[in-house]
């Protein structure tokens, strides 16, 4: 345990390699039907002038229109434009099995631990859906990068998209106040998105919104976390 680093909130853990998903975990729908397969991100020139777009629409706007956003609960992504070729591109992150399967878990006869089909990733196609974006959110120019930097950023999201698998949707903290303490923080889309934005920036970018932009948060309340060991410890699964 280390005392000059702060225990809350519990850090995002981080793995070497994505873990193939369990058979178990079934799609509703297909996640990044129109992306590479291999996640992969085309090399911009360098000299290229891409612009950067605020994008955020309703969860399910596709299905439900503006139902959820309604509820204020919206997806957030990042579209780019080159003005050299024209190609427009939208850069997202979300689950792999739908946000119910990230929120709970299931339990399995066969299977003693509650089971989870939480993973995320990033998706990256050709194309913005200007109408999925604008008619019920937002699609906002919020800047303009280099080539380099976009390709610097992309060599940046696979890693990113190989070491953060789990999508968290919950935001776990002591208290609804202002000074509550943060337990564990989300890991979803609009994450996503702020890290990226935070990349561009240490690549040099300036990024400004017109409008206030608001993200959603889901709380779980709770007193101060106790470890109490992992899924073997726990909930002792006998050797097969
Ligand atoms: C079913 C139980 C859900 C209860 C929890 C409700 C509130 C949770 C808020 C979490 C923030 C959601 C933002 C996010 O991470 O969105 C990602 C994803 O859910 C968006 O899914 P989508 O299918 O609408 O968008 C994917 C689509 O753009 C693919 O092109």
């Amino acid at each position: 345990f280390d005392y000059n680093k702060p225990k809350w909130p519990v850090p995002y853990r981080r793995f070497d390699r994505r873990p193939d998903v369990d058979s178990f975990c079934e799609a509703i729908y297909p996640f990044c039907p129109t992306g590479d397969r291999d996640g992969r991100i085309p090399d911009l020139r360098d000299s290229d002038v891409i612009s950067v777009y605020r994008l955020q629409t309703p969860v399910w706007e596709f299905k439900y229109g503006n139902l959820l956003g309604k509820m204020n609960i919206m997806h957030d992504a990042i579209g780019f434009s080159s003005s050299e070729t024209g190609a427009n591109f939208t850069m997202e992150w979300y689950e792999l099995f739908q946000l119910g399967n990230c929120t709970f878990p299931h339990l399995r006869p066969d299977v003693y631990a509650p089971f989870w089909c939480n993973q995320g990733a990033a998706c990256f196609f050709e194309g913005i859906d200007d109408l999925h974006w604008s008619q019920n959110g937002t699609l906002e120019k919020i800047g303009e990068i280099t080539g380099k930097q976009f390709n610097e950023m992309a060599r940046w999201v696979q890693n990113d998209n190989q070491t953060g698998i789990y999508y968290e949707t919950w935001t776990v903290r002591s208290d609804p106040g202002p000074n509550a303490t943060v337990w564990f923080e989300s890991y979803d889309c609009s994450q996503f998105v702020h890290r990226t934005y935070r990349k561009l920036s240490q690549l040099g970018a300036k990024l400004s919104s017109r409008t206030q932009t608001n993200y959603t948060k889901i709380y779980l309340y709770s007193g101060e976390p106790a470890f109490l060991g992992n899924d073997s410890s726990i909930f002792g699964q006998p050797a097969l």
